[in-house]
């Protein structure tokens, strides 16, 4: 078996003729089990678009993905999406439900559409508390999510996310429009998850000293390829070399 979970071959995505090129334009990139890589690059590098990739929300036109050593192929991909969990750019929550409601939906692809007439089954409300609980938010589990502050709506995002049970977990800005106390309390979720579960995390992110402090290893997106992959502790320099 492979030491990485996440590998891209020669990535390429469909054409843009907004940008003359392929949006992904020919990714290399491995990710080994366990690590927690930060993906960068400036706006429109094709960091989101790489993300969705890897749940396969955007067919590739050329190379391959490999997760957990399965190559992506439309028989894989419900496999694939069992393993993968992704934490969408804003939270992408159901205003109107509860946090705990919220958590349940997680578990909606799991459950035919028979089953989801008949409600949720008491353990999967018990593990949605639980997750809950984890991320400090158990005395709101009934609260409607509109009348969450941004951290904690992006802390329900990350519960609805584990409550598949995932080993490997996308985050698309995770901390993007939270105040300095919510982002660290993210972070240090995502953090937790990365040292006491072995959890495989691989976050979007904009600001480079969390990314240094929080992040084994960076891979930076330019136009959509990879330029840089490697340690955090010099990515000023390489986005010096970017924007230059
Ligand atoms: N469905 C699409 N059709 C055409 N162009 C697209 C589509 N999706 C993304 N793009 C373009 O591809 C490029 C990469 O988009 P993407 O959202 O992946 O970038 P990003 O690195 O995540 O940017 P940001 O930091 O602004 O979120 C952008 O120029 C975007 O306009």
């Amino acid at each position: 078996m492979s030491d990485y979970v996440i590998e891209c071959h020669n990535l390429e995505t469909a054409y843009a003729a907004s940008l003359n090129r392929p949006i992904l334009n020919g990714i290399n990139c491995q990710i080994k089990r366990g690590e927690f890589v930060v993906l960068l690059g400036l706006n429109g590098a094709g960091k989101s678009t790489l993300l969705r990739s890897l749940v396969g929300l955007v067919p590739p036109v050329k190379g391959e993905i490999r997760i957990n050593d399965l190559v992506m192929t439309p028989q894989t991909l419900p496999q694939i999406r069992r393993d993968v969990s992704m934490l969408f750019q804003g939270g992408g929550l159901i205003r109107q439900l509860s946090a705990l409601e919220n958590v349940l939906c997680g578990r909606l692809g799991a459950r035919t559409t028979w089953q989801t007439f008949l409600g949720f089954p008491k353990r999967d409300r018990l593990l949605a508390l639980e997750l809950l609980e984890q991320l400090g938010l158990r005395q709101l589990a009934d609260q409607k999510t509109s009348l969450l502050s941004g951290g904690q709506q992006q802390r329900v995002a990350i519960a609805r996310a584990l409550i598949q049970s995932p080993q490997i977990l996308l985050a698309d800005e995770p901390i993007t429009g939270l105040d300095i106390m919510a982002s660290q309390q993210v972070m240090q979720t995502l953090s937790k998850l990365h040292t006491e579960q072995g959890m495989t995390i691989v976050a979007v992110l904009h600001d480079l000293g969390i990314a240094a402090k929080y992040a084994q290893r960076a891979i930076v997106l330019n136009a959509g390829r990879v330029v840089y992959e490697g340690l955090c502790d010099n990515l000023q320099a390489q986005f010096a070399e970017i924007s230059s």
